[in-house]
């Protein structure tokens, strides 16, 4: 089985074109193989490009523990990137269909190649019961919860899938590691959820460090900094435009007060390809 190893912000996957390969027979497990960073390729999780019938490409998801993600910001911009240079589409506006729908694409294209990319995410879900979270709210703001002794305040938004924001005056290894796998697990959240750590240094900028769902720390997530920003922007502390600098590199969001969407931007790179033994 070809693939392409690809990053977006450092959150890193293995793609699978499957225009030309044959969709696997477990892609959970297959997923959990290719991940391994020891026994595998190495990454946060896999990715297919498959054929749509309603848009240029559609993109599935699954994370390092085999569980599959209704959406990724990081690998949307990847898709579009891997869809643009190998020929599958032209266009320079994508339309690839996720777990959440379809979902607009706009390609920054330098020599030929998109280095950048637009995603128009469409408007976080800010419903509890389809979050999904038992926590009281639509959405739940600023909502004290207690784990493991230590008393947060969070607040929940789906981006297409869940997120958990919680705003800190400094983000500590504690945090992210040891809190964030409980909040993941925690039962307020039905279906599990993403654990965000946000750092605001200004009403436009903010530090991020984020806990994946089904993949523990990663570098950077796309979904959950659009996550961020809503939940910022509710809670009074950012301006419509926010500047999220995460471990792998920098995205730019915007939520905009026409259309109710909100807009990433972000790098993608390919980084290798090779052949995996099936
Ligand atoms: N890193 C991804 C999100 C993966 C989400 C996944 N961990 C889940 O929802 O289960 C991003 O850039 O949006």
């Amino acid at each position: 089985m070809k693939f392409t190893k690809m990053q977006g912000a450092g959150n890193d996957y293995v793609y699978v074109d499957c225009f030309r390969e044959k969709f696997p027979a477990d892609p959970a497990k297959l997923s959990r193989a290719v991940s391994d960073r020891h026994f595998g390729i190495g990454s946060d999780g896999m990715i297919l490009i498959c054929p749509s019938e309603k848009a240029d490409a559609r993109m599935r998801m699954f994370n390092s523990d085999g569980s599959e993600g209704e959406m990724c910001g990081n690998g949307l911009r990847c898709v579009a990137k891997y869809v643009y240079d190998h020929g599958i589409s032209k266009n320079e506006t994508l339309k690839l269909e996720t777990g959440r729908g379809i979902l607009t694409v706009d390609l920054l294209i330098e020599q030929g190649k998109v280095h950048r990319a637009k995603v128009n995410m469409g408007e976080p879900i800010l419903l509890s019961e389809k979050i999904p979270t038992t926590l009281p709210g639509d959405p739940p703001k600023n909502v004290p919860l207690n784990i493991e002794g230590t008393n947060l305040e969070v607040t929940c938004v789906s981006m297409g899938n869940p997120h958990c924001v919680i705003f800190v005056p400094e983000i500590t290894d504690h945090q992210v590691l040891l809190l964030g796998p409980q909040l993941e697990k925690h039962p307020a959240f039905p279906r599990r959820i993403n654990v965000e750590w946000i750092q605001v240094l200004s009403r436009s900028e903010a530090r991020m460090r984020v806990w994946e769902r089904g993949s523990g720390e990663t570098l950077a997530c796309g979904t959950g900094a659009c996550g961020a920003t809503v939940a910022g922007i509710l809670t009074g502390r950012f301006d419509r435009s926010v500047k999220m600098h995460l471990l792998g590199g920098d995205l730019e969001l915007h939520w905009s007060e026409k259309d109710n969407h909100v807009y990433m931007t972000g790098p993608a790179a390919e980084v290798f390809s090779g052949e995996w033994p099936t």
